[in-house]
C-alpha cells in the first residue's frame, strides 16, 4: 500500500540544499511534516523559509536540526529522538546528505577515501539505524538512500566516490530482506548529474576524462530528480532511476536486487 504523505513525518538529511531540499519541498507540497538535518544552521533556516512557501495547510511544520550525520552515532540518535518528540514517529527517512570528490586514484588524498566513506556511507547508516526499530514496531515506514549513477558503474575519477555509493546498495539490499516482513520498504535512488550547489562545487576539480564521460548524459534539474524519488519511495519501489539512460543502467546492473513486480523482473530480463 502506498505511504500516505498528508500528515506524515519525513526526515531529510542533506535537506538544506540541492536534491534533499527539493525532496523536502515535494513532500511538503503533498502535506507532510518535515525535519531537515544538515550542519550549517543558516542554510537550514534559509531552506526552511523556502519550503514553508509551499504549505498546503496551516498545521504543517518544518523543523531544523543541525548535526553532522557522519561523526557520532549517539548524536544522530539524539537528533532523531528530538525530531520524534516534536513531530511523532518517522514515517519516511531520506538519506541525502553526501558529497562528491573526483580525481585520479593517485591524486586523491587518502583522507578523501575516509571522508567520502563516512559521509556517504556511514552518514546513511546512522540515521537509518536510529529509525529502524520504531518502524519495525509500527509495521510501517520508508527509508530512501540516495546513491548515484556512479554507484551503478565505476567511472574514471570516482574511485573514492563510486565505492561509497556502491556500499549503499549492499546495505540497502540486505536491509530490505530483513525488514520486508515488517512492511518497511527501502528505496535506492541513482540520480544522474543534477544541477545543485554540490554539483557546481564538484565540477571545480573534476578531471577532464570524468567530465567527458559524465557529459554523455544530460544534467537534470533537482526538482525532477526529487519528484521521481518521492514517487518511488511512496510506492515502495526498491529502485529509483530517471530517464532512458537511468532506466538502461538500472536494467543492466539489477543483479539480484529486489523487484517490486513480476513485470519489472521481466523487463529487466528483456532489456538486458
Ligand atoms: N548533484 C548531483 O549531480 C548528484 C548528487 N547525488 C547525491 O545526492 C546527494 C545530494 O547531492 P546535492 O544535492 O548535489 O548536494 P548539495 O551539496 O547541494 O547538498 C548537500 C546537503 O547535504 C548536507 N550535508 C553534507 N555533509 C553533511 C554531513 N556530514 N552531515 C549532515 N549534512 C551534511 C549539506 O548541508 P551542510 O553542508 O550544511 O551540512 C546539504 O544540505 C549526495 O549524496 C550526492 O552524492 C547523486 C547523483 C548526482
Ligand atoms: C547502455 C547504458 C547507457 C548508460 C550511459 C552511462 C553513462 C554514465 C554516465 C554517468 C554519469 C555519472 C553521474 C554521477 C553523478 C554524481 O553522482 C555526481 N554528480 C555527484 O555530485
Amino acid at each position: 500500500k502506498p505511504l500516505a504523505l498528508p500528515g506524515a513525518h519525513v526526515v531529510v538529511t542533506g535537506g538544506s540544499s540541492g536534491i534533499g531540499k527539493c525532496i523536502a519541498i515535494e513532500c511538503y507540497k503533498q502535506g507532510a511534516f518535515i525535519t531537515l538535518v544538515a550542519r550549517n544552521e543558516d542554510k537550514l533556516l534559509q531552506a526552511k523559509k523556502e519550503i514553508e512557501m509551499h504549505s498546503i495547510n496551516d498545521k504543517q511544520v518544518v523543523l531544523c536540526i543541525s548535526v553532522d550525520v557522519s561523526q557520532d552515532y549517539n548524536q544522530v540518535e539524539n537528533v532523531i529522538k528530538q525530531a520524534q518528540e516534536k513531530l511523532g514517529p518517522v514515517d519516511m527517512l531520506v538519506n541525502c546528505a553526501g558529497m562528491a570528490m573526483s580525481g585520479k586514484f593517485e591524486d586523491l588524498e587518502v583522507s578523501t577515501f575516509e571522508r567520502l566513506m563516512s559521509i556517504n556511507y556511514l552518514g546513511s547508516v546512522y540515521p537509518s539505524r536510529a529509525v529502524i526499530t520504531t518502524m519495525k514496531e509500527r509495521r510501517m515506514g520508508r527509508i530512501v538512500f540516495v546513491s548515484s549513477q556512479a554507484g551503478q558503474l565505476g567511472l574514471f575519477g570516482f574511485t573514492a566516490y563510486s565505492a561509497s555509493k556502491f556500499a549503499i546498495r549492499g546495505l540497502a539490499e540486505a536491509l530490505q530482506m530483513e525488514v520486508k516482513p515488517y512492511n518497511v520498504y527501502i528505496t535506492v535512488a541513482y540520480p544522474p548529474d543534477t544541477d545543485t550547489p554540490g554539483f557546481a562545487e564538484e565540477n571545480r576539480t573534476k578531471p577532464l576524462e570524468t567530465r567527458l564521460i559524465s557529459e554523455t548524459t544530460s544534467v537534470c534539474k533537482p526538482e525532477q530528480v526529487a519528484k521521481q524519488i518521492v514517487k518511488d519511495a511512496i510506492q515502495g519501489n526498491f529502485n529509483s532511476s530517471l530517464g532512458s539512460d537511468g532506466y538502461m543502467l538500472s536494467a543492466l546492473t539489477c543483479g539480484m536486487a529486489p523487484v517490486t513486480s513480476i513485470t519489472e523482473g521481466l523487463q529487466q530480463v528483456s532489456s538486458a
